[in-house]
This record gives C-alpha cells, structure tokens and sequence, in this order.
C-alpha cells in the first residue's frame, strides 16, 4: 500500500502555532523553527507545522539548532564569522528558494546541511526522515526490508514534490534521490548542491558508524570499509552523471587542492560549508548576469 506523503507550510502570521511550548525567549524573534507531525484527519499525511518560511536570515543565531530538531552545530569563532558573511552574499540571490543538498550516502548532506540552514536562517529537513514519519516506520532500512526499495523511492518522489512547493528550507536529499528524473524537477524549484567526496573517504565514515542503517550497502559479514567501499563504487558509477546535474558541486579534492595539500579527512563541515556558499554565490551571481 502507498502512503500518501505530503508538507504544508503553516498559514501566515501563525508561526509557533505547531509548537507544543514556543522556543526560548532569546530565540524567539528570529528562529525559523519547524516540527513535523502527522495530521490527525489525515493519519498519514506530514504536516509541518510552525515553520515561519517569512524570516529574514541572522546568521547569529545559534539557537536554531534545537528549536527545529536540528541538533547541535559547532564551529570555530572564524569560521562562524565567514559563514555569517557568506550567508549574507547568498541570501540575497537565493531569494527564499529552497536548498537541496545530494550527495551519495555518508557524504555530509545532514552535517553540512544543518550548518547551513543555521547560517542562512532557512529551517532544515532530511527527506529520509520525511519518509519514515510519513511512512510510519522509524528507519529506511526497515522500510526497504517490510516494503521494497520501490516503495521508499515512491514516498521519497512524494516528499520531494511536497517540500517543493516550499520555501526557506535546507533539505538534506537521501543518497538515491537523484535517480528519478521527476525528482529533479521537483528540486530544481530550489538550488541543487551535490557534497562530491572521495569513495575512500566515504567508505571510512561510513565504516566507523556501521552500515545497518544503509540497507544498500548493509551486508552481514565482511570488512565493512572493503564492502563499503566495493559498493559505493558501483553506486557511483550509474549515478555521477546524475549528480553532475546539479547547480553546484561541491568538490572536496578541490577544497584540498586550494589549501595545499590533498588529505580531504582534515576538512571540517564548516569548512565544507563554506565552500557550497561560495559555490551557490557563483552559480547564482552567474545566473543572474546571463538574464540581465
Ligand atoms: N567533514 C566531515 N569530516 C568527517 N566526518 C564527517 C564530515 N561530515 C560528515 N561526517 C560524518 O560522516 C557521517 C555521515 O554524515 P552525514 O550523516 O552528514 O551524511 P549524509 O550525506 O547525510 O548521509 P546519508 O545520506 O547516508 O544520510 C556522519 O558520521 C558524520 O558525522
Ligand atoms: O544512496 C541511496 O540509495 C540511499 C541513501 C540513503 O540516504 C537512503 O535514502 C536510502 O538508504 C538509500
């Protein structure tokens, strides 16, 4: 049976109205804060309530990581100063479009993207986690084990075109998102940003939590970091091309490369961060000067 996914954006004026308790007095006048719940006349349907999608970025905040369920994000003094200046530069150009974030699995689209909602002051989603609350089970692996891989790309499509009607989101995109071409016009309602890393790299994250929540890459015995990695690779391969579709790419060889040295496991998230507003600011100043 198909589950009927779908995101609402709360009417305007009414921004905490979702909130079991608003969010702290000193975060009050500027979070985006969201919560996802399913509608009670609709048992199935995601509703995100108290997503205030109007607020103007300040990339000072550093409470929006608990109020919208986002965890927490540290970076350094400097780094934050950079990511402030950044967001500012893009903000304007982005003009309340969402983000997408793709990526294959492990890449950092949930690390990454968290900092980046934070520092653009857009509230964050990962579509994986959509399709579980809008599925009702709590992990894509079991979701893949009791329905079918067919069943979880159906749902993830669904929250996709849903999220796309949106706007001021960071959205991290599950790793396979990018291989229905609808999917595609659903994101491109928004800017695409592919995190492109190393296979070794990935293989080595992904390794050192476990592969029981990646049911594409999850086998019983083995060295992890070998079948991992053996795996990713033909992943990679039918899919580059996908994510080469992507308004900006976001190389970490590349990032390496600029620092001077080639070793992409010093890079910190919000180094990455920094490097997809600088490539976000790029794609978009250039888009802008083509239509003028
Ligand atoms: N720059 C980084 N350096 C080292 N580890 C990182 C970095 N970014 C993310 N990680 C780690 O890699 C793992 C995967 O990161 P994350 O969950 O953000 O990726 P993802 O693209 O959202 O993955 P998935 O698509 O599988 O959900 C996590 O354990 C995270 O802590
Ligand atoms: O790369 C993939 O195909 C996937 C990535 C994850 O984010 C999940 O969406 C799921 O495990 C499939």
């Amino acid at each position: 049976m198909e589950a009927i996914v779908g995101v609402r954006a709360p009417p305007r004026g009414r921004a905490w109205a979702g909130l079991e308790k608003p969010p702290r007095a000193a975060c009050r006048a500027r979070v985006p804060t969201a919560r996802l719940a399913v509608a009670a006349d609709r048992p199935r349907r995601l509703v995100l309530l108290g997503a205030d999608t109007r607020r103007a970025a300040d990339p000072a905040l550093r409470c929006a990581a608990q109020s919208a369920g986002t965890g927490k994000v540290h970076y350094s003094a400097d780094d934050a100063l950079i990511l402030q200046q950044k967001a500012q530069d893009v903000l304007p150009y982005l003009d309340g479009r969402c983000v997408y974030l793709v990526g294959m699995m492990g890449s950092g689209k949930t690390t990454v993207g968290k900092i980046l909602s934070e520092v653009l002051g857009y509230s964050f989603f990962d579509s994986d986690k959509l399709v579980e609350k809008a599925v009702g089970i709590s992990s894509v692996a079991e979701i893949f084990q009791l329905h079918s891989e067919t069943f979880f790309r159906d749902n993830e499509s669904e929250v996709l075109t849903d999220l796309s009607s949106m706007h001021r989101l960071v959205v991290a995109t599950g790793g396979g998102a990018v291989i229905r071409p609808i999917n595609w016009s659903y994101m491109k309602k928004g800017l695409t940003v592919w995190l492109d890393v190393p296979l070794d790299a990935l293989a080595r994250r992904i390794a050192a939590v476990g592969t029981a929540s990646r049911p594409l890459l999850h086998q019983e015995s083995g060295d992890p970091y070998a079948k991992a990695y053996a795996k990713l690779t033909s992943l990679f391969e039918q899919r580059m091309d996908s994510y080469a579709n992507a308004d900006a790419r976001v190389s970490l060889e590349h990032i390496a490369l600029k620092q001077g040295h080639n070793d992409v496991t010093i890079l910190t998230p919000s180094t990455i961060a920094i490097e997809a507003l600088l490539k976000m600011e790029s794609f978009l100043t250039e888009k802008t000067m083509v239509r003028n």
